[in-house]
């Protein structure tokens, strides 16, 4: 069996299942367990690989034990490269780049695509692969999930595109975080821009030319 086998076996998956109900608190858990099951449901609607994404589901959460000081630290001591103002106003931000980091280096046989969908699963990014995007889609509309236009997210799996449906996730997670003041990832403008943009160009729209009211 190769590394990677080895990583996407079931023994794998339940061993590291163990690992994270002594990591987690009960709720973030069971939201772990949530997003394992959604990643796979959209693997499958969306032809990703199924095995990673339960994977990546899984374990995208592992380092969200840590408190503030313990994710600098943890951010420091693997060498992330952040922004300042992320290393000191939102480290809870730094929670996918370090677990990524920390996976790799406990366990190597985890592939890179799971851990490029752990690392980017809070904050998004430019260029994701599909599994990231599901990954990022996964924690938001997971079963546990209880917010208004949360059906709405769900109805659209399978309907949109995988690509549509993460732009109306991460409009969401934007349109949240501005109504309740929170600060945004200096990267959050680029990355909206980017898939609007290439969303944009989907549906024949010129660019810049936005749509009148
Ligand atoms: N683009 C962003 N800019 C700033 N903060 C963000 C951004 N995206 C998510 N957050 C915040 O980061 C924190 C962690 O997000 P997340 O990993 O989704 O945690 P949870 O699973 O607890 O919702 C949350 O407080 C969320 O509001």
């Amino acid at each position: 069996m190769s590394a990677a086998d080895d990583a996407l076996a079931d023994a794998f998956f339940e061993a590291r299942k163990a690992d994270l109900e002594r990591r987690l608190k009960p709720k973030r858990f069971r939201h772990s367990l949530g997003v394992s099951q959604t990643a796979e449901t959209l693997a499958r609607t969306y032809g990703a690989d199924v095995s990673t994404a339960r994977l990546a589901g899984l374990l995208h959460d592992w380092d969200k034990c840590l408190d503030d000081q313990a994710i600098r630290d943890r951010a420091r001591d693997l060498g992330t490269d952040v922004p300042d103002l992320v290393l000191q106003a939102m480290p809870q931000l730094l929670h996918g780049p370090t677990a990524a980091r920390a996976l790799a280096r406990e366990f190597p046989q985890i592939p890179p695509e799971a851990l490029s969908a752990i690392e980017k699963h809070t904050a998004a990014s430019v260029d994701m692969s599909d599994l990231d995007l599901i990954v990022y889609v996964a924690d938001v509309i997971e079963p546990s999930r209880s917010f208004d236009g949360v059906d709405k997210l769900r109805r659209a799996v399978g309907r949109v595109g995988l690509e549509d449906l993460f732009v109306l996730v991460f409009q969401h997670s934007l349109e949240n975080l501005v109504a309740t003041g929170k600060r945004l990832h200096p990267d959050t403008v680029d990355v909206w821009n980017h898939y609007v943009e290439r969303k944009l160009k989907r549906e024949g729209t010129p660019s810049g030319a936005a749509k009148g009211r």
